[in-house]
């Protein structure tokens, strides 16, 4: 089958129904995800002091990320240990008139062995079996796709604590809980060789996290890095949330505001998930030919205006628990900071906003609104 994305073609085996079969892996939902790491790509490109800089591919499959890199400047290395995904790498290069290494072997073995300016993981599941790797191999930029979302966001909670170390919470921001348990496991793992991650841009999308993590060599990074760890304390009577910086948590006997108990999840990344210069010099390498522009411009524009508060609420599910029909967007917003609150839409759905109002205040700011 051959499928375009971006200015390259590829040739991708059909993939069985089930899911489950020998075929190498390609998923098109994905294009999106693609799309926009050839944006930070070129966004990278365009900040480094250097011509051509190095990018592994370290779950190539296809080659549909690593061909695609190549094809943006880069000085591309396409991996996988599955020798039939080897070949088709090699094929799919070759279509395209693009040079590039293709290796057939554990991703792990050559991040030990070799040094790559952006390393990319995009496994089946979790990323972590391939975390400590990627950041001795990184020198800028660590990007990181994981799948496993229900151990990640703790509807499947044993995995999540087995997989990251920490304690996830099935709260109704399950998507960021998600995000926040994979960048707290992952800074974890950076600082551990004195590195400090830092994310730059992250996105939860189609039922997959997506983060890129920029890369500093310093202990006393690493050390701030760590500090903007913490847990949260979620009540799932009233909703009430707060959080808590430090590895050890302290959470409150009972819930300030209805009494009821807590539930603790961490640790967790509490800092910011993206930064807004970068978000910025990414948007402006989202161009046409990209087949999925104009859903990058969208989240890029909605991450430039987002709070960076650790959680969000959802309109629609506030609106239902008080009995209330749901307003537009812009409204609701427009009456929280009429009432003084901080309000931002947020990029987990087109009803979820984050706020500094709790929410009591937001039932009182934006009743009638
Ligand atoms: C989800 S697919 C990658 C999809 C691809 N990045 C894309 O954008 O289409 C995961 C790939 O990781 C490969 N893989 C799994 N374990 C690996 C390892 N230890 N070393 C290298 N490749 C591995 C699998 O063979 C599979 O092809």
């Amino acid at each position: 089958m051959h499928v375009t994305e971006g200015d390259v073609e590829l040739v991708v085996p059909e993939q069985p129904e089930s899911g489950v079969g020998d075929a190498v892996f390609f998923n098109p939902v994905q294009e999106f995800n693609r799309d926009l790491t050839v944006a930070v790509l070129r966004a990278h490109e365009a900040a480094a002091d250097r011509d051509r800089p190095s990018y592994l591919d370290a779950n190539a499959a296809t080659g549909a990320r690593g061909v695609r890199a190549a094809n943006a400047g880069y000085d591309a290395t396409l991996c996988d240990h599955d020798p039939d995904a080897a070949t088709l790498c090699r094929e799919n290069l070759a279509r395209n008139d693009l040079d590039a290494q293709v290796k057939e072997r554990n991703a792990n073995a050559l991040m030990h062995e070799e040094r790559f300016d952006v390393v990319d993981l995009d496994p089946f599941g979790t990323p972590v079996p391939f975390a400590d790797a990627a950041f001795r191999s990184a020198a800028d930029l660590v990007c990181v796709t994981a799948t496993d979302t229900a151990p990640l966001c703790g509807a499947h909670r044993e995995s999540g604590v087995r997989s990251y170390s920490a304690l996830p919470q099935n709260t109704e921001y399950h998507a960021e809980m998600g995000l926040r348990v994979l960048l707290g496991a992952l800074v974890r793992t950076a600082a551990r060789y004195d590195v400090a991650a830092t994310p730059v841009l992250s996105h939860v999308t189609n039922h997959y996290v997506r983060t890129y993590l920029s890369v500093s060599r310093r202990a006393t990074d690493a050390n701030a890095a760590i500090d903007e760890l913490g847990h949260i304390h979620h009540c799932f009577s009233c909703l009430h949330r707060e959080s808590e910086t430090g590895l050890i948590a302290h959470p409150p006997d009972a819930c300030p505001v209805c009494g009821e108990s807590v539930a603790t999840a961490g640790p967790v990344w509490l800092g910011r998930t993206h930064d807004t210069g970068f978000v910025d010099r990414v948007r402006k390498q989202v161009t046409g030919e990209l087949g999925t522009a104009s859903r990058a411009f969208d989240l890029l524009s909605t991450l430039d205006d987002e709070l960076h508060l650790p959680t969000h609420y959802d309109q629609h599910r506030l609106c239902r628990r008080w009995s209330r029909s749901a307003n537009a967007m812009d409204e609701f917003l427009g009456s929280l900071r009429e009432a003084g609150y901080r309000a931002s839409r947020a990029q987990y759905g087109g009803t979820t906003f984050k706020t500094d109002a709790t929410v009591e205040a937001i039932e009182a700011a934006t009743d009638g609104a």
